[in-house]
């Protein structure tokens, strides 16, 4: 999909770090002309010397200060841990009126870290898009990123709605379809979709690796594709992730905890020889991922658009 191009939607954005979130969002926003101008600004000088040999914002600074200084929108993208240093680093030099939001993968932490720190005259409009890969840093980014995925608002209380339709232009400029939820149900469904999964891959990984023979390339060359995706994902950045499994604690456990307990389900059902147990279970989870299809929800799907028949689950 290519978002045709656009009158801008900010006069001047500030995106605060440069990895991977950022610069797709900076290469989608340079697509459709979706801001006057974008100025950048990530902690590590070797990441700034990288953004200005690719030449990934408009101007990069050497401090958030000057970044920040005169933006109508600052997006903090960095690890969910560092996003209250950022937020304390810019507040004095933001100008009045202007929009603050972030990607963190996780909300309530972030409302309750970062919100408290951020001046009355501003606008605070936590966000997370979902879509990512499992490379980061500078040169990771794409403009196609986010084309027909979802980005989530998490407007807080007594936010202005002109504030959050403005940044909800910007995402669906981005490519994104836009829905606003509410944080707690963020992380928690956040924490099913996402989180968890990645701590299985994590596990599943090292579980291999523990047998010796993920980096004797054994695994790897008679894997079939479910262990290749596990691997891709396991692959993620670890700053990142540990970040999101501290912050979003209690959504995590209470998911993992009901993983566990189905798990247990199936061992039991495997030691004992239960096959009518084997078999329903799997019938009813191929049947929520074939009704996934049939909504035409999972658009990276090979069989998308493809529609399967009732009979035949
Ligand atoms: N990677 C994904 O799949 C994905 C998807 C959606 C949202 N997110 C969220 O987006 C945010 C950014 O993730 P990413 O994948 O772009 O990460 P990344 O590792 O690619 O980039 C992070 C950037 O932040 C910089 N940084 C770190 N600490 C900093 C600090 N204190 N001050 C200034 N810069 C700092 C790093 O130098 C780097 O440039 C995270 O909060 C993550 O949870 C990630
Ligand atoms: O596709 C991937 O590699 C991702 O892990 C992206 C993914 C996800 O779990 O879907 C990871 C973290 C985010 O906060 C949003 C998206």
């Amino acid at each position: 999909m290519t978002t045709p191009a656009t009158a801008p939607v900010y006069n001047r954005i500030a995106l605060i770090g440069l990895g991977l979130i950022a610069s797709s969002m900076y290469w989608a926003i340079q697509r459709s002309g979706l801001a006057g101008e974008v100025t950048g600004y990530a902690r590590s000088q070797a990441t700034r010397d990288t953004a200005r040999r690719i030449g990934l914002t408009d101007r990069v600074c050497d401090s958030a200060a000057e970044a920040v200084a005169g933006a109508d929108l600052v997006v903090l993208a960095v690890p969910v841990g560092a996003m209250a240093s950022v937020a304390s680093e810019i507040a004095p030099h933001l100008a009045q009126g202007a929009t603050v939001t972030d990607v963190g993968s996780v909300k309530r932490d972030v409302i309750n870290s970062v919100g408290p720190l951020l001046p009355e005259s501003v606008h605070f409009i936590p966000g997370h898009p979902l879509a990512g890969t499992e490379h980061s840093g500078p040169e990771s980014g794409f403009a196609t990123l986010f084309d027909n995925r979802w980005c989530l608002l998490v407007p807080v209380e007594g936010t202005d709605p002109k504030a959050t339709a403005q940044l909800r232009a910007l995402w669906e400029g981005l490519g994104a379809n836009v829905e606003e939820m509410d944080a707690d149900h963020h992380d928690l469904v956040l924490a099913v979709t996402s989180h968890t999964p990645h701590l299985i891959a994590y596990t599943m990984v090292g579980v291999a690796d523990d047998l010796g023979r993920v980096t004797d390339g054994e695994v790897i060359k008679y894997s079939a594709a479910g262990f290749r995706d596990f691997t891709r994902i396991a692959a993620s950045d670890p700053t990142m992730w540990r970040d999101v499994f501290l912050t979003n604690k209690d959504a995590t456990l209470e998911i993992l905890g009901r993983f566990t307990e189905e798990l247990f389900a199936l061992q039991r059902a495997i030691r004992t020889g239960d096959g009518d147990h084997l078999f329903d279970y799997f019938t009813r989870t191929r049947a929520i991922r074939r009704g996934i299809i049939e909504a035409g929800q999972d658009t990276d799907a090979p069989d998308f658009g493809r529609s399967v028949s009732k009979e035949k689950i």
